[in-house]
């Protein structure tokens, strides 16, 4: 992925190079440098759109050029500079996205026909980053009717599936009845599932399994209490939780797990950047001496609890990071800049 970033950013800057003589003299030309700029800026959509997220830099590349093509000095320094931030900042951007960026929305117990017909209008009329995959935790009697409001790019989520395809188990449902009705995840393992319904690090794991085995792809919740946090466990609680998660998970390619606090979860305290991204740095330890190498690189580990707006652009920046679970903040319009939250 690095090398394809660099060997298209190389490109788009050829590109750029070739283009920047003649658009600088027909800025020169007509006193005007909004005619380089424009000139400048269709040559990364044009030859790259891939490398569109470089724009920016393309964008400071031109005024750095603009500022001392007028003052005929230090062209080749600024020059240097530019393009060493260019190259940083493609490395940068392709380490963050080797994990594609995932948001969940978990409605929880909220929303009625008329709340969720807004909130997918909501959606459906916004720009949301493609580099962000978007799936919603929709409640199970609405699951259909939200699938049938909501953009076909965002994907659906039961919030809890039982571990058998069905039977006598009276108030459950299965994987298998959440793919039929068009829901392609399930949000497992919730601290609300462990603490109110008493659910065990073993049951959810077999949910997993049998979710997993049945083609639907999970969100694998865990995280400690307040409590575990100031004994200084929360470590201990987390590889506990994935520890009983890796007994039955055997290929984690359809696996996002959610690490969420306990104590940030619904009271407005949020984990800082640096605690986040510190459990989950320990987090891709773990993976990497207990799973595999590979699998710690690729799986994506999201942050939840109390993400907001006002949050999100400083969790997104944490290199572990890869995504958000949002509860309360899922049912507002500001779900639209946490999806966005990289751009
Ligand atoms: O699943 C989502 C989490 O429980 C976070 O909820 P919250 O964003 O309302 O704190």
């Amino acid at each position: 992925m690095i090398q394809f970033l660099r060997v298209t950013g190389g490109r788009a800057h050829s590109v750029w190079h070739a283009h920047q003589n003649e658009a600088l003299s027909r800025a020169t030309m007509d006193n005007n440098p909004s005619v380089c700029e424009t000139m400048l800026l269709d040559v990364p959509k044009s030859v790259a759109p891939q490398a569109q997220k470089f724009t920016a830099v393309f964008i400071k590349l031109f005024e750095h050029q603009w500022k001392t093509y007028e003052g005929q000095k230090k062209v080749s320094t600024s020059y240097q500079y530019i393009l060493y931030e260019f190259y940083a900042n493609s490395n940068t951007h392709s380490k963050m996205s080797a994990r594609k960026f995932c948001v969940g929305g978990n409605w929880k117990m909220n929303g009625d026909q008329k709340s969720i017909a807004e909130i997918s209008k909501t959606l459906s009329g916004a720009a949301l980053d493609p580099n962000t995959e978007v799936v919603i935790g929709c409640p199970a009697i609405y699951l259909m009717y939200a699938r049938n409001l909501l953009p076909c790019t965002v994907g659906v989520a039961g919030q809890n599936a039982y571990k058998v395809a069905k039977g006598a188990f009276t108030g459950e449902i299965s994987p298998a009845m959440l793919k039929d009705i068009g829901a392609d995840w399930v949000i497992l393992g919730h601290s609300e599932r462990r603490a109110i319904f008493n659910e065990s690090d073993e049951l959810i794991a077999e949910k997993a399994e049998h979710a997993l085995a049945e083609g639907l792809k999970v969100i694998a919740c865990i995280g400690e209490t307040l409590d575990e946090r100031e004994a200084g466990k929360t470590n201990e609680v987390v590889a506990r939780q994935m520890c009983a998660y890796a007994k039955k998970v055997r290929d984690w390619t359809n696996v996002v797990v959610a690490y969420e606090p306990v104590w940030a979860i619904g009271t407005g305290k949020t984990a800082t950047p640096e605690q986040a991204q510190e459990v989950h740095a320990f987090l891709r330890q773990w993976l990497t001496d207990n799973i595999s190498k590979e699998v710690s690189a690729a799986l994506r580990i999201q942050y939840g609890g109390s993400v907001t707006a006002a949050n999100a652009k400083d969790l997104a920046k944490k290199p572990d990071i890869d995504g958000f679970l949002v509860g309360g903040a899922s049912l507002k319009p500001e779900f639209v800049d946490i999806i966005n939250a990289r751009q």
